[in-house]
């Protein structure tokens, strides 16, 4: 166990979870072991001794909910600013789920952090989708909070871990010691102040600084769209578009108040970060082609991540 700046934080997962997270990378070996809140926007001390919530506690094992099972690729919102915009799951990926060729995806978990501003909603946004919840009161996150869930793609079990972390400058340092490691970045942005949209280059540029920028997938987020009019949202998205497409992310637009978006918006980063795994898992285990490449940020304006279309051999 180690205190960091008040956070009490194991430094060890459980037995259990040991093989399943051998390949799941962590900075020193640190895992988060409480959500700490305020009620005003502000850490309280008094939540310090609150009840953690143990790595052990995560629902890692229990079976996948029926609503979580992905047989075909979500699609894109805008076609704009996707990560691709193909129909189907790459052929290769369905070939080898079909033929149990994906190596250790299914026993994997993806880890995704989600960045922005202070009271973007990057946690109401979690919450909808995890539990299905709203709380209109703000309650600032202090360092990290994350949430496991789990998908049946394509018949493979895969799992997300979704790391919330803290948008408030002061507790910045802790939440940045969590970005290693991160197959997807969500940056979260408030529809209704553009001001949070324009920061949104910085948070990407400090979640690169600990990633791999040719491997991870990027996803901007709109968020609160319940608060805009239609005419407000179209300038908006306007702006959004052309951030999304400057960084190469995918954009979307969501509201966590009403659900708009929002499970669509996850099932499209559990599959798009699924396919890049099985893909990576097929280029390390040799069954890629000569000539068959994954391109990353290609001159194609719509595709910042695609691969090459030819008929894959392995199937008809
Ligand atoms: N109307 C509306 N309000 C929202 C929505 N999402 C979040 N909020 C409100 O915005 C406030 C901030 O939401 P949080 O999810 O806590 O924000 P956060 O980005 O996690 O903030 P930090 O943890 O400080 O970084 C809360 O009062 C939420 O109720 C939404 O989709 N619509
Ligand atoms: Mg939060």
């Amino acid at each position: 166990m180690s205190h960091v700046l008040g956070l009490e934080l194991r430094r060890e997962a459980p037995p259990l979870l040991g093989p399943l997270l051998s390949s799941f990378p962590l900075p020193a070996g640190s895992w988060p072991s409480q959500i700490l809140r305020s009620n005003h926007g502000s850490p309280s001390p008094c939540l310090l001794g609150a009840p953690r919530k143990a790595v052990g506690e995560m629902n890692i094992l229990a079976p996948v909910r029926r609503d979580r099972v992905l047989a075909e690729l979500p699609q894109c919102l805008r076609k704009e600013a996707a990560l691709h915009v193909h129909r189907d799951f790459n052929p290769r990926v369905t070939c080898a789920c079909q033929e149990h060729r994906t190596g250790t995806v299914g026993f994997k978990i993806s880890k995704v952090i989600v960045v922005g501003d202070l009271s973007v909603g990057k946690t109401c946004l979690i919450n909808r989708f995890c539990k299905d919840t709203f709380d209109k009161n703000y309650k600032a996150t202090i360092g990290v909070d994350f949430e496991m869930e789990r998908f049946e793609v394509l018949g493979v079990p895969f799992s997300l871990q979704l790391w919330d972390t803290a948008g408030q400058e002061r507790f910045k340092c802790i939440a940045s010691t969590y970005y290693r490691g991160a197959q997807a970045i969500i940056i979260v942005f408030n529809l209704n102040d553009v001001a949070s949209l324009e920061h949104t280059k910085q948070w990407l540029a400090d979640a690169l600084k600990e990633n791999d920028p040719s491997s991870v997938l990027l996803f901007l987020v709109g968020s609160k769209k319940d608060l805009s009019t239609p005419a407000q949202y179209m300038l908006m998205e306007k702006d959004a578009l052309k951030v999304a497409q400057e960084m190469k992310a995918e954009y979307w637009a969501v509201s966590s108040l009403t659900g708009e978006n929002v499970r669509e918006f996850f099932f499209r980063v559990a599959a798009l970060t699924f396919e890049a795994n099985v893909l990576a898992e097929l280029e390390k285990s040799g069954a890629r082609r000569i000539g068959d490449v994954v391109r990353i940020n290609s001159d194609d304006s719509n595709l910042y991540l695609t691969a090459n279309k030819k008929k894959p051999t392995c199937c008809p």
